[in-house]
């Protein structure tokens, strides 16, 4: 069996192969008139302003959407692969209207819990474990699939994440705690405080604007995972907004070493040279596994 360092090094040789759709000029100029016309809000509003089909449809109908998420689900596998084989309880902070990673860690998470702090959100989340998605997450089951070479349909795939979700949590990394509700949950199920893994890509420097808010959603993330658990965090460098649809985000504009100095100061391993650190950073898009010290 080739270890994690092997899976990850033989991806990183895969991504130098990996097409990840660049602009071409004249889409370049389209973009930019489109930015003109698409209204821009504060990272505040992804509660009353997210609209979860426009942002699925951008991102999210087949796997060449956006490089962005190409290069999470590239790498998502090889990461997640760094895991402990069985995981108890893993949450998604911070989800959207996305199930991309309950898909991805099926075979290893038992009780798989998501999150957001959007209502909307929450609603999608909850639609799609009652098997009533207005979205159709088939292009995206292929693309994972085709990079864990698993032989499962998209339905099996997507039956088996499924039914290991126990809840839909209301989430806000400001406040403390930060499981601020529960909005759906299974029978009989009882909410953790803290977590064996929690998993949150595109979310802490997309609710904030200011590096000071950064360190506090990066310490509201820490707090829900348990000593010795997991941290898999994906997200964007260089970048003061996104957009989709006719929406506009303002957020936090991260660098590296903003990153590492915040997992540092919440208790977190941010060193390379031993297996409880890990990070992959490629045309400004990171994702990296952090262990919580005990
Ligand atoms: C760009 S989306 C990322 C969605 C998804 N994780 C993905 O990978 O596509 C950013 C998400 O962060 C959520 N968010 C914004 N502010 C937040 C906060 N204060 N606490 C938790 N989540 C927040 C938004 O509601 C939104 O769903």
């Amino acid at each position: 069996m080739p270890s994690s360092n092997e899976i990850v090094e033989s991806l990183e040789h895969r991504l130098e192969n990996l097409q990840i759709d660049k602009e071409k000029p004249e889409e370049i100029d389209s973009e930019a008139t489109k930015k003109q016309t698409q209204l821009l809000y504060s990272a505040k509003e992804h509660d009353t302003k997210f609209k979860p089909l426009d942002y699925l449809e951008g991102f999210y109908k087949t796997h060449k959407e956006d490089g962005a998420m190409q290069m999470i689900l590239f790498f998502l596998p090889g990461i997640l692969y760094r895991l402990p084989e069985k995981i108890e309880n893993l949450l998604d902070l911070g989800a959207g209207p996305t199930v991309y990673v309950p898909i991805s860690v099926r075979h290893r998470a038992f009780n798989i819990f998501t999150s957001d702090y959007a209502q909307c959100n929450r609603e999608t989340l909850t639609s799609w474990i009652k098997n009533e998605s207005p979205f159709d997450w088939t292009n995206v089951c292929k693309w994972i699939e085709s990079i864990e070479s698993s032989r499962e349909t998209p339905e099996m795939m997507q039956g088996l994440a499924r039914s290991r979700m126990r809840a839909v949590l209301n989430v806000n990394v400001f406040k403390e705690p930060v499981v601020q509700g529960v909005h759906f949950k299974k029978e009989g199920i009882d909410i953790p405080k803290q977590f064996d893994v929690v998993t949150t890509v595109f979310c802490l420097e997309y609710a904030s604007e200011t590096y000071e808010e950064y360190q506090q959603a990066v310490k509201g993330a820490c707090s829900l995972i348990k000593p010795g658990g997991f941290l898999v965090q994906g997200g964007v460098l260089e970048a003061d907004e996104y957009s989709f649809g006719e929406s506009r985000f303002k957020c936090h504009r991260l660098t590296r070493e903003q990153v590492k100095w915040c997992l540092e100061d919440n208790g977190m391993n941010v060193d390379q040279s031993t297996n409880g650190f890990r990070i992959i950073i490629g045309e400004d898009i990171f994702i990296l596994i952090s262990q919580k010290l005990m």
